[in-house]
């Protein structure tokens, strides 16, 4: 893979003439298969495995890889919408600055090939997206663990207060992302609010469509995180940072897909992580289960959530207290009012989050896989309800109870 190559979209047999040629993969005789398993709203995905007598099950291959690639436009919409191939260098970058930081909770980067716009990475079929694992109620106990530790150092030894300030201004240039950030910008923090061709809303709902486009309070709280999202660059952001983008296990949690990876504000990725486990608690209403089966599990995403919080607060000070590089940080009552703004941060983004999936353009399985029409009209308005009383909180927040309160009288209250 040393001559430069013209940019095309992969077919099967080229994913498979790749890997063949990555050397120390694949011995020249074995005999590989490939499937394009790409399910996520932007770009491809090949998993090409080695098929031997004893196994031929991909997943249980010892010898597999990943080949993600980039389309030139969102795949999602179609060409359409072109999308820059850029997105593959921000991606394999930002996989690797995060593999230095936390090795265990990244799939290893085994090759970039920017004429192609394409990641090779480790493949781990064998872990399950955690917004799959959700909706099947596994349970997780070390995730809030691994979480926090992620966020805790990908955000801290990439801002001010880890990283020699010129160094992170240069890396600030690196990770500029100007077309996926406009994604965001318009997706989240702009469409939702308007008669935007984009949204996807509902026939049901139309009408809480219509209360946000009329909502000056509402509207006013977004516009301030909108301002941060576009001016703060406090850390590198993984920037999309979903149960969609998580695989786990019981054991091991693994984050993937940082193509909208970029200098912004702490909270956008720490507001991503709540946003979608409280969304995953209130499609908990459908299950055919008793009530206090529900209730439990709802109660156990409730409490993941203050644990991601709370154990991202005392990583975060701990890496503060021994490892801050700028004396000025050390001044009384800083690290306070830090990671309070950070946590009202993550509450406001989380809120916004919560209300972009489920009037705009992408939403998420745990709600749109509802097929009672009834059970998931409330799940979206209870959905609604909750993301803008956080949008609404989010600068008087203190604590991180109050926001699972919120969402327990969000989710007792609407669907009383
Ligand atoms: N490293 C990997 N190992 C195994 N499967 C993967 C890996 N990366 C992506 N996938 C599969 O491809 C899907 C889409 O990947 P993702 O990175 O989310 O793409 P997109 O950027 O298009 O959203 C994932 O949901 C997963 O099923
Ligand atoms: C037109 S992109 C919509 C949406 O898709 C991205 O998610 P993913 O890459 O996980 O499929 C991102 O959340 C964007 O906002």
């Amino acid at each position: 893979m040393t001559k430069s190559t013209v940019y095309r979209p992969l077919c099967i047999e080229d994913a498979v003439q790749l890997a063949r040629n990555i050397e120390g993969v694949f011995s020249p005789t074995a005999s590989l298969r490939c499937e394009e398993i790409g399910d996520g709203n932007l770009n491809l995905v090949f998993r090409v495995y080695e098929i031997s007598k004893d196994t031929t099950d991909s997943a249980l291959s010892p010898r597999r890889i990943i080949i993600k690639q980039a389309l030139p436009y969102a795949k999602v919409v179609g060409e359409s919408w072109p999308l820059t191939l850029d997105r593959a260098r921000i991606e394999s970058q930002a996989l690797i600055a995060q593999g230095q930081l936390v090795p265990h909770l990244v799939p290893k980067v085994y090759l970039y090939n920017p004429d192609l716009a394409l990641t090779v990475m480790e493949d781990l079929s064998d872990y399950t997206i955690m917004r799959a694992g959700l909706m099947q109620r596994n349970l997780y106990p070390l995730f809030a663990e691994h979480i926090a530790e992620f966020l805790a150092k990908t955000l801290f030894f990439s801002s001010d207060l880890g990283l020699n300030q010129q160094d992170k201004k240069r890396n600030v240039e690196r990770f500029i992302n100007p077309e996926l950030c406009k994604i965001t910008e318009d997706l989240i923090f702009d469409d939702p609010y308007t008669a935007s061709p984009n949204n996807n809303c509902d026939a049901a709902i139309e009408d809480e469509l219509k209360k946000l486009s009329q909502d000056c309070g509402l509207q006013f709280e977004v516009m301030l995180l909108r301002e941060k999202f576009l001016t703060q660059a406090q850390a590198l952001l993984h920037g999309d940072l979903h149960t969609g983008s998580i695989f786990i296990t019981p054991e091991s949690t693994k984050v993937i897909d940082p193509e909208f990876a970029y200098y912004g504000p702490m909270g956008f990725d720490i507001g991503a992580i709540i946003a979608n486990l409280i969304l995953n608690t209130i499609s908990q209403e459908h299950w055919s289960a008793d009530e206090e089966t529900r209730r439990q599990y709802r109660a156990y995403l409730l409490q993941m959530v203050r644990d991601i919080w709370n154990q991202f607060e005392s990583r975060f000070r701990s890496l503060w207290d021994n490892h801050v590089v700028d004396r000025m940080a050390q001044t009384d009552g800083y690290q306070d009012t830090y990671l309070t703004r950070v946590l009202q941060d993550s509450v406001g983004y989380a809120g916004c989050k919560m209300i972009r999936r489920i009037v705009g353009l992408a939403h998420v399985a745990d709600i749109d896989s509802i097929s009672d029409l009834h059970v998931r009209e409330r799940a979206q308005r209870t959905a609604l309800f909750i993301g803008k009383s956080l949008v609404n909180m989010n600068r008087r927040i203190q604590s991180i109870d109050e926001v699972i309160t919120a969402c327990e009288h969000g989710i007792a209250g609407v669907q009383a």
